[in-house]
């Protein structure tokens, strides 16, 4: 069934040069609420060509008549299509942001059409290493390099696909708002107004080491087998484990940690023999709630488009990329977060040089963004309130 819906711009050798995309059947164990595209193929930033990808998503609301009114939520590294809603089959975790969309919410969907994707190289219904190539067999070590501009040029082709030329508004935290940043940066005439909660313009070396010790823990993983352990072994679960414990060791503040588990044991155990620390069985607690959701394969994928995240690759400074961009854009930092420290969200204001930054008080740093879910309901419904005059819109 080819896509009906093709408002996108008319770009007539885009259009006749490769067959349509087309809505399919989410493929099996996804979230039972999601839809799919499928692009017959897709041309990577590095210029290898991906063919047969699937893009799965879902949506809440109604595009109007004149598609303006169309937001896009971005999620982050281990987070999905579902930002709000319960768990269940097909959906191992509860939403990521509760009450931020509905009737009435700061996303409010009696007035706005709200769309999540699930990410390119991710594990959640959208291609990735664990997904089959066109032959039936597992991508796994043969899945070519993505980046966070591959990502968007996927979700960029769903838009087309639904009509939607220009988003209202785009907003993500961590990874996500990599991804929203580069909706700004690299299709600033498809963006309203952007909100980048948690995010940088480009990674850090900080975030790059903390990240390389992450994938050397999957890869050294004896059940890794060069990533084609798909259907071979229980794979790198063990060096899923270990990179998921550093990685959220980053997540979260060292004051929280003190505070919440000090010095104490672990229960009855005793550290001074074989037992643990209470922070070291949090730790292991959080590897194993991951590893029984996540795929390992995806983990080194998505960290590694966020380690190659630059929005400048090739495009000049940052004030010319983002001084282009004659939309909103705030940003949201986190003040106790160490891994997307404050300073990265001030460079992008700096940058653009119009919005501002909004620091958030949490104790549990990075996460916070996800956990100070008040804190960050306002900062959307005060963006929502912002873009509503970026553009005149017609009365549709
Ligand atoms: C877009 C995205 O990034 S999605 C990310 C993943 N999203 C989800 O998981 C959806 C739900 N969201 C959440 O849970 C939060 O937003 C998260 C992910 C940030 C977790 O934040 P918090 O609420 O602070 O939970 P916290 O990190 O303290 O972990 C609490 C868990 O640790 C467990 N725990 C606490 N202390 C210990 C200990 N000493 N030993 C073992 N386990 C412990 C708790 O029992 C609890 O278990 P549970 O998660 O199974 O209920
Ligand atoms: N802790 C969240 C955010 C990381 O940026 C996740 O696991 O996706």
């Amino acid at each position: 069934m080819t896509v009906t819906q093709q408002r996108h711009r008319p770009t007539p050798e885009r259009d006749a040069a490769r067959p349509a995309d087309r809505w399919v059947r989410p493929p099996v164990g996804t979230n039972p609420a999601s839809r799919a595209l499928l692009l017959p193929e897709i041309t990577l930033e590095s210029g290898v060509p991906l063919p047969r990808v699937t893009v799965t998503f879902q949506t809440w609301g109604t595009l109007n008549a004149n598609a303006d009114n169309a937001v896009l939520v971005e999620h982050a590294l281990t987070g999905d299509s579902h930002v709000v809603g319960p768990a269940g089959p097909g959906q191992p975790t509860a939403g990521w942001w509760p009450g931020l969309i509905g009737p009435g919410a700061p996303l409010d969907t009696r007035e706005l059409f709200v769309v999540a994707s699930n990410v390119l190289g991710g594990c959640r219904g959208t291609t990735g290493p664990g997904s089959s190539d066109p032959a039936g067999h597992p991508w796994g070590s043969r899945f070519p390099a993505t980046t966070v501009r591959d990502q968007v040029a996927v979700e960029a082709r769903l838009a087309d696909a639904l009509g939607i030329d220009r988003w209202r508004l785009v907003l993500g935290g961590s990874m996500g708002g990599m991804r929203a940043l580069e909706w700004v940066a690299g299709h600033p005439d498809r963006v309203d107004g952007a909100l980048i909660i948690a995010s940088t313009a480009r990674a850090t070396a900080d975030q790059i080491a903390w990240g390389q010790a992450q994938a050397l823990a999957i890869t050294s993983d004896p059940d890794y087998l060069g990533g084609d352990y798909y259907g071979h072994g229980p794979g790198p679960r063990q060096g899923l484990g270990l990179a998921r414990r550093i990685a959220h060791t980053t997540y979260r503040s060292a004051a929280e940690l003190d505070t919440r588990f000090g010095r104490d044991p672990q229960g009855a155990e005793d550290p001074m023999s074989d037992g643990r620390f209470a922070v070291e069985s949090y730790l292991d607690h959080q590897a194993a709630k991951l590893t029984a959701r996540f795929d390992a394969g995806s983990y080194l994928q998505l960290s590694r488009a966020m380690a190659t995240h630059d929005v400048t690759r090739g495009r000049g400074s940052l004030a010319h990329v983002l001084g282009a961009y004659d939309g909103m854009l705030r940003t949201v930092a986190v003040d106790s977060d160490r891994l997307f420290p404050v300073e990265l969200s001030q460079e992008i204001v700096d940058a653009h040089g119009r919005g501002g930054v909004h620091v958030m008080s949490s104790s549990h740093g990075h996460d916070g963004f996800l956990i100070e879910t008040d804190a960050i309901a306002a900062a959307v419904a005060e963006a929502v309130d912002a873009v509503r005059g970026v553009r005149p819109r017609e009365v549709g």
